[in-house]
């Protein structure tokens, strides 16, 4: 390693969210160094060798706030048109689930997905992609399940992987072809999962175009029995998987994805202890979405007190899609998960980054702020962290940092 290699952040109040640490982690003082991309030191600064350091480029924060690159790690932002419409409806008193069964919701989606190409996906998706990475966002999570037929749901992908190539973002990719009934398998779910999910799937992973399996596991989608049809070929080809879970009703969807050593259940508004127990003994990340229960109206909140006197790792993510969600705020995300969920600051902050990366089979690479990971960080000008949380509508990020490369806001 070269000094001229060397990039030292120096004079910053560190947040390094390390695992076991008190708290954020936070080191007073601190200086965080890195070099291809990849940290080489993090601590206080009077211990830095700064003689050894000579020749590397000296960046002083200011007595900035670092944080880890925020991670949004529940996001359906590849997708065509938008649902406007229902949006209205469900102002009228319509429900989510009784536009689903008249034909809207999910389905009216995947016309307006398939009618695109890769090319035009990833430009549609360009500009919810870049209001996520405008707040320090350096890693998103995007999912299949607006094509629901082995092409639509492979030309999702094929975008997901796309936008990772024009962008400084990483970028982590789940299989939802088990989202919703396309029209035409209406009430033969078993022949689309045979027929569609699984050889889709198989199809995907040959083209090492997915990172991960999910499902929709609620009475309008997919039963838990359906669900693991799909997560026996995910664990047959060494998927990790997750699923969407308790959003509406108890179906068990998070016990069943516990039972497969899942990566997280996301939604959980309808989670019982017997889930929770599931998870805490499987270490499987409970993802809380609030966009979605805002936008649909829900009043049944996720049971965070027991999520943590159970010791579940609690991520909250935008969950950014045409119909329940379409939020493209993280920083937002945080205030809604604190005000509608009962989440801390510190909950906020490590559940959208050590808990996110955690939510994505990721904590190695990102996540926190430690010697040989990923240089990701994110520079804030605020006086204290808790103004991440407590403000909404309001982006006070300085720059950020993706794998070493430097970016300024
Ligand atoms: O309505 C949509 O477009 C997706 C909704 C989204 N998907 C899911 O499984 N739950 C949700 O909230
Ligand atoms: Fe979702």
């Amino acid at each position: 390693l070269d000094n001229s290699e060397l990039v030292i952040l120096r004079n910053g109040r560190i947040a390094t969210l390390q695992a076991g640490a008190a708290g954020l982690g936070i080191i007073e003082g601190g200086a965080v160094v890195f070099a291809r991309g990849r940290i080489v030191y993090v601590g206080p600064e009077r211990d830095l060798p700064l003689g050894a350091l000579v020749g590397g480029e000296v960046v002083d924060l200011e007595g900035r706030w670092v944080t880890p690159g925020l991670i949004d790690c529940h996001t359906h932002i590849v997708h065509g048109g938008n649902r406007a419409r229902e949006f209205e409806m469900r102002l009228q008193g319509a429900t989510y689930e009784e536009i689903a069964r008249a034909g809207g919701g999910i389905v009216s989606s995947v016309k307006a997905t398939n009618a695109l190409s890769v090319e035009a996906l990833v430009q549609t998706a360009l500009p919810r992609l870049d209001t996520l990475l405008s707040e320090g966002i350096t890693t998103v999570e995007i999912k299949s399940g607006y094509g629901l037929s082995i092409e639509g749901e492979l030309k999702m992908l094929r975008a997901a992987r796309a936008l990772e190539q024009v962008r400084p973002v990483r970028i982590v990719t789940s299989w939802l072809a088990a989202h919703a009934t396309p029209v035409e398998y209406k009430g033969r779910n078993g022949d689309y999962i045979a027929e569609v999910v699984i050889p889709g799937l198989k199809r995907a992973q040959a083209e090492a175009l997915v990172d991960a399996v999910d499902g929709f596991c609620e009475g309008i989608a997919f039963s838990p029995a359906e669900i693991a049809q799909v997560f026996d070929v995910a664990r047959e080809l060494g998927l990790p998987v997750k699923l969407h879970a308790e959003q509406l009703s108890n179906l068990g969807g998070a016990k069943l994805a516990a039972s497969y050593g899942a990566l997280s259940a996301d939604h959980l508004e309808y989670l019982d202890e017997e889930g929770v127990a599931a998870m805490a003994e499987a270490g499987t990340v409970a993802v809380l979405l609030p966009g979605a229960f805002y936008a649909i109206h829900e009043t049944r909140k996720p049971p965070v007190a027991a999520l943590r006197a159970a010791g579940v790792p609690m991520a909250i993510a935008t969950d950014c899609n045409p119909g329940t969600s379409p939020l493209t705020s993280l920083l937002l995300t945080m205030n809604m998960s604190a005000t509608l969920f009962g989440l801390t600051v510190e909950e906020c902050i490590a559940g959208s980054t050590r808990e996110a990366a955690r939510a994505l089979g990721l904590l190695s690479e990102t996540g926190t702020i430690e010697a040989g990971k990923s240089a990701d960080l994110a520079i804030w000008d605020v006086e204290s962290l808790a103004e991440l949380v407590y403000r909404f509508g309001f982006n006070p990020l300085h720059s950020h940092v993706f794998k070493g490369q430097r970016i300024a806001s």
